[in-house]
């Protein structure tokens, strides 16, 4: 049975806005059980998310290859929607998947990317869903590169707070254009995260993370839990905070060695959203006949 796993996804990173992205350990599954007379998808993510070809999944397939065989498929997802964990992408490279499956279309990872990144608009959260691990990528509206690095022996303490936030409403909130100082400071900062990364300096790396100019500041109203989190994250031992994607899911980046007792500190925490403890996911989307 073709069975395609997405791995949920943390974008942004902070300067790395629109471009920086880390594949998790927390996945979207599919499960093609067999051809039938009509599209069905039967999943449990509830009554907004449609269970036939107006799917997001299938609709991306079916425009993909529209005569495609309907098939019975069967979805699980741990990836809570609209809480900045990349629900919308790992459907869209599912999609992408089944019909590259279905229809044999041979497509490379960067078919697939350049696929996805013009249905999604920017590549931080497609681009780790395809080739997992910590993703730098971009895109200038022709085509979309990237470029994945390992991150090792890092854990993401995941708050998913227990409101929406579509990333249409966090987008709204930004700025046309912020002041030459304050784009040079952050994308400098990214410049530095992303060498630190490749140079296992992740402490350096890290830090970087809460030197952005480009959205936090803009979306703090949208997320007060942000301040919170990253003021008790400071009396830990980690390495830094961000608001995850367009949030309001948070994260907090610490060494697999400090990762429970942080959780253990921060899930003291008076907040009404969830806890997740997750590892950085090596791979991207995998498949399986
Ligand atoms: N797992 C899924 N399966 C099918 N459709 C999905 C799935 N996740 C999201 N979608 C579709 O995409 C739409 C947007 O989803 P969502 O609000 O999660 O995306 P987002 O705000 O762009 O990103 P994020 O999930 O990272 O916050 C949903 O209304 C739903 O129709
Ligand atoms: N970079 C995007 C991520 C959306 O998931 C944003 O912050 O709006």
């Amino acid at each position: 049975m073709l069975t395609i796993k997405v791995p949920a996804t943390s974008a942004n990173l902070g300067p790395g806005f629109d471009s920086i992205g880390l594949a998790l350990e927390l996945y979207l599954t599919l499960k093609v059980e067999g051809p039938q007379d009509h599209w069905q998808i039967e999943h449990t993510l509830g009554a907004d998310v449609p269970a036939d070809e107006h799917n997001l999944i299938l609709k991306t397939a079916l425009a993909l290859i529209p005569d495609l065989t309907p098939q019975r498929i069967k979805m699980t997802s741990d990836i809570p929607l609209a809480r900045g964990l990349g629900s919308s992408s790992s459907a869209i490279i599912a999609g992408i998947e089944l019909a590259n499956q279905l229809g044999n279309l041979g497509l490379t990872d960067y078919d697939k990317l350049q696929i996805a990144v013009r249905l999604e608009g920017h590549p931080d959260n497609v681009a780790p869903a395809i080739y997992g691990g910590f993703v730098v990528a971009t895109y200038d509206d022709v085509a979309a590169d990237a470029i994945s690095a390992p991150v090792e022996h890092v854990h993401a303490l995941t708050y998913i707070h227990n409101e929406e936030l579509l990333t249409s409403a966090s987008r709204a909130v930004l700025p046309k254009q912020i002041p030459l100082a304050e784009a040079v400071k952050t994308s400098s900062a990214s410049n530095v995260l992303v060498a630190a990364v490749l140079r296992g300096q992740l402490d350096v790396a890290f830090r970087m993370m809460e030197r952005d100019h480009f959205h936090e500041t803009y979306r703090r109203d949208l997320v007060p839990h942000l301040a919170k989190i990253r003021a008790a994250a400071h009396e830990c031992d980690v390495y830094g905070t961000y608001l995850s994607g367009a949030g309001p899911t948070v994260v907090t980046l610490v060494s697999e060695a400090k990762a429970t007792t942080a959780f253990q500190q921060l899930i003291g925490l008076d907040l009404p959203g969830k806890w997740l403890n997750l590892g950085v996911a090596r791979q991207g989307m995998i498949v399986t006949n």
